[in-house]
Parts: C-alpha cells; structure tokens; sequence
C-alpha cells in the first residue's frame, strides 16, 4: 500500500507545523479500496505504542475558533448557535473561507467534498429504506430548518464578518450540509480543559459573560486530574460513538431549551480532531484509541500488538448498520451468532414503536387502554422497544402488555403502587408479541426472501441500493429470529396445555431482564 499520498505528505508536515507530533517511522495515510484515507502499520507494532500526538489547541470546534469571540457571546446566544451542532458547522464554514490565515488551513484540504450518506441519496434510494430506523433519522428538513432560521441570519447579521459577496458561495446550504456531515461522520467529544490560573467552573458553555478564557485555549494548561493516561475514563470518544440522539443535526434538532438536559452533549465539546479523524473502523476490531494525556495532547496509542502493513483501527462504537450507513455511509457484515446466522451486523437492532404493542393487545382486551397508555408513558417513558441480534423480546415491552391486559382491579393496585408489572411471559403476551413482530415485518416493502434473493446477485444493485437492503434485511432477521424462537417456545407450551400436562405456561416465564 503506497503510504506516500501527496495529499497526506502535506497534512502531515502542517499537522507538525503546528507542534503535532507525528511517528513517521511507525504509521502512515494510505488510500485504502473500499475505505477511502486510512492509516497503516510501517513496521511492527507493540501495544501502547503513540503513533501521534495532537495538541488540544488543534482541534477544532466552537472552544478554538475564534468566530464566537469576534461575533460576541451575547449575539451567538441570540441566534441560537450555541445549541447543538449549528455554531460549529458556521465556525467550520468561516475557518475554510479564512484561507491561510485560519489556524486549520491545512485541516481542510484533506476533508472529504462529498458524502454517500443518506442524506444525500435520491428518492428512489431512500424509498429502499422503508420500514428502517435510518428514515426518521435523517433530519433534513430539521437541518434545513436551522440553516434558515439561526445560519444565515447570523452571516447577515455581520457583513464585517461574512462579506456579503461571498454568502452566495460559501453559506450555502449545500456546504452547511457538508459541514454537518464531516461532523457526524469524524467528531470527537473533546472535554473543556482549563486555562493557566482558571477556577473551577462547570459551566463550559459558550456565550458565558467571562468566557474568554474558555475559548481562547491558546493559553489552555493542563487538566491533568482528568487527564491521567492511565485512568479508566481517559478515552477521547469519537463523537459518533455516542448514542445515537446524543449529536450531530439530530441533536441540533432534538435539543429543547432546557440547558441543564444532560441528556445532551454540550456543543463545545464536540471537535474535529485532525489526523485521529482518518482511522478507519471496523466491528469489534479496535487496535487505536485516542486518549487525554496530561501535556496538553490527546494522544493516538495502539491498544494491540499491530503487524507491519496492517490497517490501524479506531472504534466507531460498533452501531448497527442503520447508524453507520447513516453517519458515514457504510455497513459493517461479519458472522452472526445463534439464534442467528449467516452474514449481518451482530449490533443490528429492530426498534419497535409501543403502538404496535397497544394495537395487538387491543385484541385480547376489553378495557379502555388510552388511560393506561398515558400512565406507562408517563411511568416508563418507554414508547420504542428495542430489539437485538440476541432476538431476545425487551422486558419493557412485555410489561406494557400485561399492563394493558391487566383486570381493573389489578390495573388499580398498579396505578397505586407506581410500579409497571413484571415483565413475565405467558402463552397470551407471547401471541401479542408474535402478532406485534409481524405487524413490524409488515412496514418493510420486501420479505426476508425477496432481499435474500436481491442480495444473492448484488451485481444487479447499485451501491446505495444493496446498503439499504443490507441494513433492511438485518432488521427482518431480528424481528424474523424473535418470532421464530417464540414460536418454538410458545407452541410447545401451547400444545403440552393443550394435552393437558402443561405445567410451566401457566406459570409464567420471565423475558430478558
Ligand atoms: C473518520 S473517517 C475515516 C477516514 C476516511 N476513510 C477518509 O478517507 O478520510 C470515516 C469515514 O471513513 C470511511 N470508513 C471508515 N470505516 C470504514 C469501513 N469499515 N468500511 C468502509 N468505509 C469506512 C467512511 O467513508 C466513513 O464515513
């Protein structure tokens, strides 16, 4: 593999013009088939090995920039760019329209000019979708929305900053999309570290009357009590790593106004951190991590023994394939594990909307079920049931039904006692359970047949087609692979019952805990 890409020969000596170090003996970039930039082993390599250090004044994100300075802290409240990820794609936009005189002008040559993701597919190749949680999950129209409404308002607020002949060009929803995608698919949560001299604060938001010293970490020191290398919680974690709500344009849409909702990422810490952003992942296959380091680095160091031309792997978190088609534009297959097999994501999951469970129970009731709706709602909070490749059924999900098919009497005592019932599993909850995995199956256009067989001649698929039904067909397995060890479970049961020497249905059997 040629290590000596001009793009990457010259990112490399601006990464060191900026006081990163980098082990040219042991790593380089390299074009990779398939994978785009990554990087390779030159030689040998021993676990714990620093393949390159990046100081924390290098990354970028809206603590670095200098935008929210020069547009004052008061303003980028009042535009709203201090919510999710919106005031670091406009820092983004600005530092690339810099030139030369922004601190990353070397950064951005080597970021990617366009994306595979489903953000960018047409209609045709979305409608392959259907029935698949990457849909909702694209936030287009959220992210168009807050271009519209808090980007291009701020450019025009300042025309000292953004000059005004230069709008058309480069704060276009197009880039603004772009900015957002590098986000989403190369972030990293970069923790606020604290200037010579500073007192301890917790508030590291923007926009704080004093926050100079916040954002201008030119003069940032050491965090060192955070920062022991040896410490469990010394990982930087790559953004998309996160749950997937916790960032990108869904977090810049789900964000409510409730600052103290630590659901949420702070925005500040989310950074484009240059060079860690070129590895590579792949499922269950880490051998680099970025760590803090008590010197003002983050630092790049092999968890595993790594052989000469061998690629170097980061951990994306291992997501399902919905989330890794949907940030960046790949699925991972390898071998999947009984109650399945075959070839798939072994973190696939299905999720499965409480409605579902509220229609099928429906039919084994005649109480009112809208009350108990609202309370379960309130209670567990849970309106999506989430489903592994272990195909095993979410305890929560068999509460709900036992919630709904409880007598009045009982449904009091619940209510009373504040508590959801136990999720036990008897013949009854497993039929609700069968009906709601097919109901399920039902949103997907195809069977699990019909993309068996489109993906046994992928040569008849293009690429975005054969990831979607990749990522549809991984979710039929699960919803497929559940129903298939409930009926083998549940029919036996029935039919022991039946001839009349069940002793276990009537008990009871617990779902997954
Ligand atoms: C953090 S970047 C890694 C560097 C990137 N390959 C580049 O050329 O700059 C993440 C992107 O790399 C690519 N990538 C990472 N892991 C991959 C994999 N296992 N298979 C295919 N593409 C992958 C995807 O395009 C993804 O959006």
């Amino acid at each position: 593999m040629d290590t000596n890409t001009p793009k990457g020969n010259v990112f490399i000596q601006w990464l060191k013009s900026q006081r990163a170090a980098v082990d040219e003996t042991a790593m380089g970039i390299a074009d990779i088939p398939g994978y785009g930039r990554g990087i390779v082993a030159l030689r040998d390599l021993p676990k714990e090995h620093t393949l390159f250090t990046i100081p924390r004044n290098l990354v970028l994100s809206m603590r670095t920039s200098s935008l929210p300075q020069k547009f004052g802290q008061a303003a980028w409240k009042k535009f709203g760019l201090h919510q999710g990820w919106i005031g670091l794609i406009l820092c983004m936009l600005w530092e690339e329209a810099q030139g030369v005189s922004s601190k990353w002008h070397g950064f951005f040559p080597i970021l990617p000019d366009g994306f595979d993701t489903p953000m960018f597919w047409d209609d045709a190749d979305l409608e392959e979708l259907k029935g698949t949680a990457v849909v909702d999950k694209i936030g287009k129209d959220d992210a168009e929305n807050n271009f519209k409404t808090k980007l291009l308002p701020a450019v025009e607020s300042r025309p000292d900053l953004f000059p005004p002949d230069t709008v058309a060009t480069t704060y276009t929803l197009e880039r603004h999309h772009l900015m957002g995608s590098r986000i989403l698919s190369r972030s990293f949560h970069v923790l606020r570290w604290k200037a010579y001299g500073e007192q301890p604060d917790e508030e590291a938001e923007i926009g704080e009357a004093d926050a100079s010293s916040v954002l201008n970490v030119d003069v940032a020191a050491s965090e060192s009590s955070v920062m022991d290398i040896d410490a469990s919680n010394d990982e930087v974690e790559n953004t998309t790593a996160e749950a997937a709500d916790s960032a990108g344009h869904e977090a810049e849409n789900g964000k409510d106004d409730d600052d103290d909702d630590d659901r949420y990422e702070d925005p500040a810490d989310v950074a484009m951190v240059p060079m860690a952003d070129m590895l590579n992942g792949r499922f269950n296959t880490e051998t680099a991590r970025l760590f803090y380091d008590d010197e003002h680095v983050l630092r790049m160091m092999t968890v595993h023994e790594i052989k000469a031309g061998e690629q170097i792997w980061n951990t994306y978190g291992d997501p399902p394939n919905s989330d890794l088609l949907r940030r960046y534009g790949f699925i991972d297959v390898t071998k999947l594990e009984s109650p399945l097999s075959g070839a798939g994501n072994p973190a696939d999951i299905v999720e499965i909307p409480a409605n579902l469970v509220v229609e099928a129970a429906t039919k084994h009731t005649t109480s009112k079920t809208q009350d108990r709706v609202d309370w379960w709602l309130e209670e567990a909070e849970d309106d999506v049931f989430v489903v592994g490749t272990d195909c095993e059924l979410p305890p929560e999900m068999v509460s709900l039904a036992r919630l709904l098919l409880q007598p009045k009497a009982e449904w009091e005592k619940t209510k009373a006692k504040g508590k959801v019932p136990k999720p036990t599993m008897d013949t009854t909850i497993a039929a609700i359970a069968m009906d709601v995995l097919q109901s399920r199956l039902k949103e997907y256009p195809t069977s699990v047949e019909e993309d068996e067989r489109l993906l046994a001649d992928e040569s008849q698929l293009g690429f975005n087609r054969k990831m979607a039904v990749t990522v549809r067909l991984g979710e039929k397995r699960i919803l497929a692979g559940t129903l298939r060890e409930l009926q083998i479970k549940f029919s036996k049961e029935a039919s022991k019952r039946k001839r009349g020497t069940d002793g276990a249905a009537g008990k009871g059997k617990k779902a997954r805990q």
